[in-house]
């Protein structure tokens, strides 16, 4: 679906689940500086939304103002039963809503268990037996990220892919109804971003949680994403399914190349081919090769090519 509207509110489907957290109208700033413009996005239970767009387009400060780090100018971003989150005590926002950030402090000393419970503070009092299902949660955050080997070791001695799950399994042990993720896949080697993906995946579909997630890799968004919201100069250009949202003139006017999207042979949904400048352009291997531009197929031999 394409729209020149400032704001497109992702579609409605039949869906027994309703609407968990949405932003309506938000306008948001930098000092003096606005930044997003009327954006309206609604993340929806046991689905995922995706934000996709180029870089500045404003995909993590709607973000964060859905985590309610960052206070609209104006509009206002809703739970289902609560019209403005602003409304909310601090740890029972927290019990509901989670969000990943692209980079936070790492504490020195602490070790990969102890930051997994920092995932629990929304359900604690000033003794910690006041949260009996947290062990639990610790531990199943910790399996499904593949970090229970890593338990004892102080987090400032991870990879940044080490770190990334142990941060992602703080938010799950949170274990929120909506969860926030900007560029999660950061750091993780390919295992991991599948792995990542999967997970996000299942507890949407399993768990009925709501996922926004702020994505580069249009490929990953097509995988793991029901609606797709594209954002360009902060604002909605398009929102709807991948197929919808995945198109070449779409991503080419908005990313500024020439996108090729095709259809997967098995899946049936979109893949999308950025295309360099040197698409065209033999490279040393096919020369060496004899493809094109190699001695076997020229006249004389390779020339330099102008650009
Ligand atoms: N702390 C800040 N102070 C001032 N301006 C900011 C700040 N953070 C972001 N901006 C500006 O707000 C705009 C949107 O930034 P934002 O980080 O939301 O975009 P993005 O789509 O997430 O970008 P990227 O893909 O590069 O992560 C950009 O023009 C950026 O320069």
């Amino acid at each position: 679906m394409d729209s020149s509207e400032t704001t497109v509110e992702t579609p409605r489907r039949a869906d027994p689940h309703g609407y968990a957290l949405s932003g309506r109208d938000l306008h948001l700033a930098y000092g003096s500086n606005e930044v997003v413009h009327g954006v309206g996005l609604r993340l929806t239970r046991g689905r995922v939304t995706a934000l996709i767009g180029p870089n500045g387009s404003g995909k993590s400060t709607v973000l964060r103002s859905l985590a309610r780090l960052h206070k609209p100018d104006s509009g206002t971003v809703a739970l289902d039963d609560v019209d403005d989150v602003h409304a909310l005590h601090p740890k029972a926002f927290a019990r509901r809503v989670t969000m990943l950030s692209q980079s936070r402090p790492t504490p020195g000393g602490v070790a990969v268990r102890d930051v997994v419970g920092f995932g629990r503070h929304p359900y604690r009092g000033r003794l910690r037996s006041s949260d009996p299902d947290g062990p639990r949660a610790i531990a199943h955050a910790m399996e499904v990220t593949g970090i229970t080997e890593m338990a004892e070791r102080g987090v400032d001695e991870l990879s940044g892919g080490e770190l990334q799950r142990v941060w992602l399994a703080t938010c799950l042990a949170q274990d929120t109804e909506v969860l926030l993720l900007d560029e999660p896949t950061n750091h993780l080697d390919l295992r991991y971003q599948m792995d990542l993906l999967d997970l996000v995946r299942d507890l949407a579909t399993d768990h009925d949680v709501a996922i926004g997630i702020v994505l580069h890799d249009l490929n990953h968004a097509a995988t793991v994403a029901d609606e797709i919201v594209l954002l360009h100069r902060g604002a909605v250009r398009a929102a709807g399914t991948p197929a919808e949202v995945l198109t070449s003139d779409l991503l080419s006017e908005v990313y500024g190349i020439r996108v090729d999207v095709h259809q997967h042979p098995t899946t049936a949904r979109p893949v999308c081919e950025p295309r360099s400048r040197h698409a065209d352009r033999a490279t040393p291997h096919d020369r060496t090769a004899g493809g094109v531009g190699s001695a076997a197929n020229t006249a004389g031999p390779p020339r330099p090519v102008a650009v």
